[in-house]
Parts: structure tokens; sequence; C-alpha cells
């Protein structure tokens, strides 16, 4: 290969180790260039146009690179799925952070179910761990104010409730009727317009996604723009991608909250030798390369090969 020429995307597939988000595997293409390495993965169930900033975030990692980081080591939360309680005990135990993410919510479980887990984090956690709960958008207003009260009982104090409900005219009217801060994400990373919740009043703090919101540059702007404190958070990427979040919040000039990008545990594998793991509830910030025998191991199978050769040159004919 010539210096001047671009390296082929490298396609992967790695199970996830729990289920999440209705995900089973994650899948997508690994980008080098002269900045490093990027990851374009967008879920299936974003279209053409939702996964145009993904490959710009790729694109960005790639071939731009990222603003110069303030700080090395980066706060990071446990993420529990809808799990049992004592799978979700076991999880806080074994990742060893002081925030918790607890996701509630998921559909066919009951508020029960719900407050069981998160009693079960709080156990498991101890009194000084926070505790913050994320619905992805899934209650109604009177079902949220319900849950939420219930949960923060529960949970013995809530940090925060992320996307109770699916609309900004909902998150605001439960945030006007909740002591519970709410952050949004949903309302920023499939919006048109990220900054319409903040003019809406509708939320306290903003979920920010790398490859969604097309890119570390992209996001550090809208971060200034919004004037509110900001969550940097996974889309449960390999390291590759992870290490795009750790870029933003190694960068951001304040960091109030621990950051979602712990997510590595919940794939069963990697593309890198070394993952990036959260050590004492913290991520150091560096940047990570593919290697080569986690690149075999995670080959696609022929049928998402093809799938994901058809995403990508649909999505470079928009990008
Ligand atoms: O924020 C975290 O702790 C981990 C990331 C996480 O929860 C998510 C990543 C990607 C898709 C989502 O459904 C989910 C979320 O809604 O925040
Ligand atoms: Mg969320």
């Amino acid at each position: 290969m010539t210096a001047d020429r671009t390296p082929a995307p490298v396609p992967f597939q790695v199970a996830m180790s729990t289920r999440f988000r209705g995900v089973d595997s994650r899948e997508g293409w690994l980008l080098e260039g002269p900045a490093g390495w990027g990851e374009f993965s967008p879920f299936w169930d974003y279209d053409t146009f939702r996964a145009v900033p993904w490959l710009h975030a790729a694109r960005e990692a790639a071939f731009e690179g990222w603003p110069t980081p303030v700080r090395d080591s980066v706060p990071v939360n446990a993420t529990v799925p809808a799990v049992g309680p004592e799978r979700a005990a076991e999880l806080v135990r074994a990742a060893g952070c002081t925030t918790v993410k607890v996701k509630v919510a998921e559909r066919g479980q009951s508020l029960a179910d719900d407050v069981a887990r998160v009693a079960a984090v709080r156990d498991a956690l101890g009194k000084q761990g926070r505790i913050r709960i994320d619905a992805n958008g899934a209650w109604d207003v009177d079902v949220a104010l319900r849950s939420v009260r219930a949960l923060d009982i529960a949970a013995g104090g809530l940090e925060y409730v992320e996307q109770p409900c699916a609309s900004i005219e909902e998150l605001a009217a439960v945030r006007r009727r909740l002591d519970v801060p709410v952050a949004a994400d949903e309302s920023v990373r499939l919006s048109d317009d990220p900054l319409r919740v903040v003019r809406a009043d509708a939320a306290d703090i903003l979920v920010l996604k790398v490859a969604p919101l097309g890119g570390v540059s992209s996001c550090l702007i809208l971060a200034e723009q919004v004037g509110l404190p900001v969550v940097v958070s996974s889309a449960l990427e390999t390291s590759i991608g992870l290490a795009a979040g750790l870029a933003l919040a190694a960068a951001l000039p304040e960091l109030p909250y621990a950051c979602g990008l712990g997510t590595a545990r919940l794939l069963a594998a990697d593309v890198v030798a070394d993952p990036l793991i959260p050590v004492d509830g913290a991520i150091a910030v560096r940047r990570v390369v593919p290697d080569p025998a986690a690149l075999t191991a995670a080959a696609p199978d022929d049928g998402t090969r093809r799938r994901l050769d058809d995403r990508l040159r649909a999505v470079e004919a928009e990008a």
C-alpha cells in the first residue's frame, strides 16, 4: 500500500455479552487514516440519513483527529441493563464505579421490576454512590411522574432521570413537576435540531453521543452552545469508537458528571488487545488501535458482510 492511499475499511462483528436496547451484536467498519482509527457502526434501526453523522465521526477520528485533552482520566458510570436484581447487583460489584445508570421501563416489564432492580443496585453500591435511570422515552407524563417518584424512593435519591418521555413537550412537563433532574438523550441525538430541547426548558442535562452527533468537534460546539452540563455517553461501540467519546469527555472544559463510556464490558469481545475498561471508576484517556488477531476473530459472517457493504455504500453516497 502506498503512503498516499487510504487503507480499505475493515468490517467487524462482535456479540454483546448482555442483550441491550434489543441488540445482541454490534457490527460496523473500522477506518484507518493519518490521524488514527475511527468506527462506523450505526445501529441497524438507523436509516441511511441518520447514519450519515456516524460516518462523519469515523472520518474525523481517522483523518482529522481530536482536540487537545484537558484531563487524562474520565470518570464513568456502570451501565446496568434491564436484568433481574441479582444480576444487577453482580454487575455493580464487578464494575467498581461509584455511579450507576440503570435501564428501566423495558417493554414487557413492570414498575415493580424496575423498583427491585434499582433497590438491588443501591444495596450493592452502598449509600454514597449515585444512581441515574434511563427510560428511553417509554413513559407518558403521568406514568413518568409516578415511576420516577417510586424509583427515587427505591434508589434513596436519584441523580437524574434520562429521557423519561419521548417528546420534548412531555419532557418539559415532567421536568416542571419533578425534583429529580431530567437529562435529554434521544431528544438530542435523534433530533434535527438538538438545541430545541434546551430552548423548551425541557432538560437540566444533555447526553452527548459522538457518533450520532457527527464527531467530537460538533459535540464540543454543541456543548458550548447549550450552556447546560453534558454527560458523554457511548453508542455501544468497540474500544475504537469509545475512544472518540473519551476524547470528547477529555476535551470538555467542565465535566461534572460521570460519563456513560464504561460499556466495553457489555461486549463479549473487542477489536483491540487492551480494551477501554474502567479501573476504579475511570478510564485513562488514550488512543487505541485494532489488534490483528482480534480483527480476525471479529470477521463478520457472509450475510452480515453483505449488509455492511450495502450500508457503507448507501451512507457514503449521502455523506
Ligand atoms: O449511558 C450509558 O451508561 C451507556 C450507553 C447507553 O446507555 C446507551 C447507548 C446506546 C444506545 C442507548 O439505548 C443507550 C442510551 O439510551 O443511553
Ligand atoms: Mg439514553
